[in-house]
């Protein structure tokens, strides 16, 4: 089911802007027509695509206070525990990301630093077409809440206008989200990052989505910040002859399972394990309730390379820098620093990716199609901005005035000299 192929034919499948670009132009497109009539027609035209995406749209887009705490009866109290402790380790993790305000140069005629402060109000994106995520609302919520975010709202779709899922009221209140609106995809992201009658405007937008939801993401960009690509799961995982196929079987279709275009690559200095990886994923396919997006996502979207060498292996993972690496080999630790770019590492074959997915402390909303090359997991610094700021006395200046005298004249710009010498001058 998932297809085996050389070095060169991995690449091309899984190095993001070759095989995907066509794809991609029809996810902007697509948005692009979204965003522009939410611009125009606030919460009618939200509502009119709700209609067309998901089905019939909610009475009113706010989850009130009712039934936020309504949502606490339906949901069973061990479920309840399972995510607070989850929620207890993604705080404990994420607290320590926190920085200060701090100065960095201060010797009375001269002072610099640098002001640390929270993003006033931030739109948390929370996916829910085909399968409900508490989990991405504890992820996103937690850290912006620990950077002293002034708010935090989120949106998620809901099918046919119907109630919110309790869980996800649940997890918002344990993590501390201020507002919840039903509403998601392109529309949602478009009412974000605009603002219509019933949803407010806000600075910046995080959290995961489809392809259409990263790709409205990335269109509104600019009029409104974003945390990073977070599309379709990928995983990749590297494994040699001591790797046990069972468990690579199961985490390639624990990512695969999520989407038609989640991506799941396996690399590997095992051919006879490739074999047996095969079996198994027919055998855990076929039991799962999810079987037909998860060979879909196999068959379309995945592939398995079988290279020389571990240094191969991590050379091929590192060119297209996946969202998830899972390193299970027989010294996986020794490995660490082979890894250049990948969003998330998970070491060793009792370190499955789910467990980082829903538990263990470091966060899941992480960049996907090749964008671990240049960007990082969601975390409290995605949160806080910061303002440098600079005091010089008189005197200070006096000593540093010929030297920007000096690089403004190179530059042709006068005028930045005159601002220095003017208050030389003045005695
Ligand atoms: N990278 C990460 O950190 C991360 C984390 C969790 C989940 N994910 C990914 O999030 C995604 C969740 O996807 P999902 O679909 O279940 O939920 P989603 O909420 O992202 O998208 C559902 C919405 O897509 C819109 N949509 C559907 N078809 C459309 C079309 N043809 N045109 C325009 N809009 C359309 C609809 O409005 C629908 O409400 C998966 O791809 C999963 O892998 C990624
Ligand atoms: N694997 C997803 C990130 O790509 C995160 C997630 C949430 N729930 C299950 N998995
Ligand atoms: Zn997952």
């Amino acid at each position: 089911m998932i297809p085996v192929l050389t070095a060169d034919a991995f690449l091309e499948k899984a190095l993001p802007g070759r095989a995907n670009s066509q794809d991609q132009q029809q996810y902007l497109q697509a948005a692009s027509a979204i965003i522009a009539d939410v611009q125009q027609g606030g919460d009618e035209a939200v509502r009119s695509y709700i209609d067309k995406f998901d089905g019939t749209p909610p009475k009113q887009f706010l989850v009130t206070e009712e039934e936020r705490q309504a949502a606490w009866d339906k949901v069973d109290n061990q479920v309840i525990r399972s995510l607070q402790r989850a929620a207890d380790n993604i705080r404990d993790f994420h607290r320590k990301q926190l920085s200060n305000s701090r100065i960095m140069q201060a010797d009375g005629d001269v002072m610099a630093g640098q002001l640390y402060q929270p993003i006033e109000r931030v739109g948390i994106y929370v996916p829910g077409g085909t399968a409900v995520y508490p989990s991405s609302v504890l992820m996103n919520a937690i850290p912006a809440v620990l950077a002293g975010v002034s708010e935090a709202n989120m949106v998620t779709p809901v099918k046919d206008g119907e109630e919110i899922a309790p869980i996800l009221a649940v997890a918002a209140d344990i993590a501390g989200v201020n507002h919840i609106y039903r509403v998601g995809g392109v529309q949602a992201i478009a009412a974000l990052a605009y603002g219509t009658e019933s949803i407010p405007k806000v600075d910046k937008i995080v959290g995961p989505g489809n392809a259409y939801v990263a790709a409205a993401k990335k269109l509104v960009y600019g009029d409104v910040g974003i945390d990073m690509i977070a599309g379709p799961s990928e995983v990749a995982i590297i494994a040699d002859q001591t790797s046990n196929p069972v468990y690579i079987a199961a985490d390639l279709i624990a990512q695969a399972e999520h989407d038609v275009n989640a991506r799941a690559f396996l690399i590997t200095t095992s051919a006879p394990l490739v074999a047996k990886v095969q079996s198994e994923l027919e055998v855990q396919c076929s039991q799962l309730p999810r079987k037909s997006i998860a060979s879909a996502s196999l068959t379309q979207k995945g592939a398995c390379v079988i290279v020389e060498t571990l240094e191969e292996a991590f050379q091929l993972s590192n060119q297209i820098a996946p969202e998830h690496l899972e390193i299970q080999v027989a010294d996986p630790l020794a490995s660490l620093g082979n890894v250049r770019h990948a969003g998330s590492v998970f070491l060793g074959e009792y370190t499955p990716e789910a467990l980082g997915d829903y538990y263990a402390g470091p966060n899941h909303v992480l960049p996907t199609s090749g964008t671990a090359r240049f960007s990082s997991g969601l975390s409290v610094d995605d949160f806080v901005k910061k303002t440098t700021y600079l005091y010089y006395s008189k005197q200070a200046l006096k000593q540093a005035g010929n030297d920007v005298v000096t690089i403004a004249n190179q530059e042709e710009l006068e005028g930045h000299g005159i601002a220095v010498t003017k208050r030389l001058e003045d005695e």
